[in-house]
């Protein structure tokens, strides 16, 4: 077999992550091909990424690759795949809602979807987890509009908002919401909520591991004892949370909350699993949310809940913040999510490997 040497790529900012957006026709068909394929467009395994076209960072690193669905009421099926930096493993353990962001504007610059004029929804099938997402894109005069006045933390300037709804997102990967049953485990000492409403998550207090939960990212990073002390949870926890052996995958995500400072709901800290997030997860955000409001867990011990059915809480994260509005049950159970997030046409052309 002829290595895949090219292909057709949109290179797009989604949300707080970066990456390259195909079409599912434009990839090899065979897995390890095409996997192979993507670790040379990347530049992996190497921490600089010095070869390829990836940031050095797995927020820069991720991939979509995207087809036109024959599911009845959708548009586009949407599979994530995460390329790690410095090993030769791409992942299709994990959803990712910020590239997310990029997809339907993507999806109807490809021709796979037809804009309406002002705005077009686009219905997608989030194969990771299997699960759909409405996204709203601007698309004024029929054409995908980039500009706007919506900012998010984490992106300097503004864009085009591109709210993500999300519904029956529980249990995505784990099968449960909490996958153990409980609401709080305890796992090498360290009281931790599992979690899964579109992300796998272990959610614990930062206090109980030793910060503050203020630290910034780099703080973070350099931070080997705690990295070493939060990776043996991880692994404890993986066949608890039906993933099986984690240590080559990118799930859980290691989320240390505090109580907020700046009005919010609470602070996070994540860990994807490895390195520190900038910012927070869409999905990670949502599943952090969640867990605030499940009585009794380390994170509604520290969190500030307002009242009522229809929740907008606001996650502090080392760059600003990330809102989720929830809808509630008459039980108290999470319905849907939404969140606003933007995204942006970086280059449309042909990727060498
Ligand atoms: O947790 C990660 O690996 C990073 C993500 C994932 C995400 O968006 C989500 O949780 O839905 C990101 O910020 O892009």
């Amino acid at each position: 077999m002829t290595a895949h040497s090219q292909s057709r790529v949109m290179w797009m900012r989604g949300g707080t992550s970066k990456g390259g957006y195909f079409l599912a026709e434009d990839l090899p068909v065979d897995t390890a091909a095409r996997d192979a394929f993507l670790l040379r467009v990347m530049g992996s395994p190497d921490p600089r990424q010095i070869d390829g076209m990836g940031g050095a960072d797995p927020l820069t690193s991720k991939v979509a690759v995207v087809r036109k669905s024959d599911r009845p009421g959708v548009d586009v099926d949407y599979l994530f795949l995460q390329v790690f930096v410095d090993q030769a493993i791409v992942s299709d353990a994990q959803n990712c809602g910020n590239i997310l962001a990029g997809i339907g504007p993507f999806a109807i610059e490809r021709g796979l979807v037809t804009a309406q004029e002002g705005e077009t929804r686009v219905a997608i099938f989030m194969e990771n987890t299997g699960q759909i997402a409405i996204a709203t894109v601007q698309t004024p005069g029929g054409t995908v509009s980039y500009d706007g006045g919506a900012r998010i933390d984490g992106v300097p300037g503004a864009a085009a908002p591109v709210p993500l709804e999300f519904r029956d997102t529980a249990g995505s990967t784990c099968g449960a919401l909490l996958p153990s049953g409980n609401a709080v485990d305890e796992v090498e000492g360290v009281r931790v909520t599992l979690i899964d409403n579109g992300m796998p998550c272990v959610v614990m207090k930062a206090q109980d591991v030793g910060i503050t939960g203020y630290e910034d990212r780099d703080t973070l990073d350099k931070d080997s004892a705690l990295k070493d002390r939060i990776e043996k949870i991880r692994l404890a926890v993986g066949s608890t949370m039906n993933l099986g052996n984690v240590k080559e995958k990118s799930v859980p995500k290691m989320m240390l909350v505090a109580p907020p400072r700046n009005g919010g709901a609470i602070t996070v800290r994540s860990f994807i699993p490895h390195r520190a997030h900038a910012s927070i997860g869409v999905l990670g955000a949502v599943s952090v949310a969640t867990a605030c409001l499940i009585e009794g867990s380390p994170a509604a011990e520290v969190a500030a809940i307002p009242d009522g059915p229809r929740k907008t809480l606001s996650v502090e994260h080392p760059t600003g913040e990330t809102t989720c509005v929830m809808e509630l049950d008459e039980r108290g159970a999470v319905t849907s999510a939404a969140m606003l997030r933007t995204a942006r046409k970086l280059m449309d052309g042909i990727v060498f490997a």
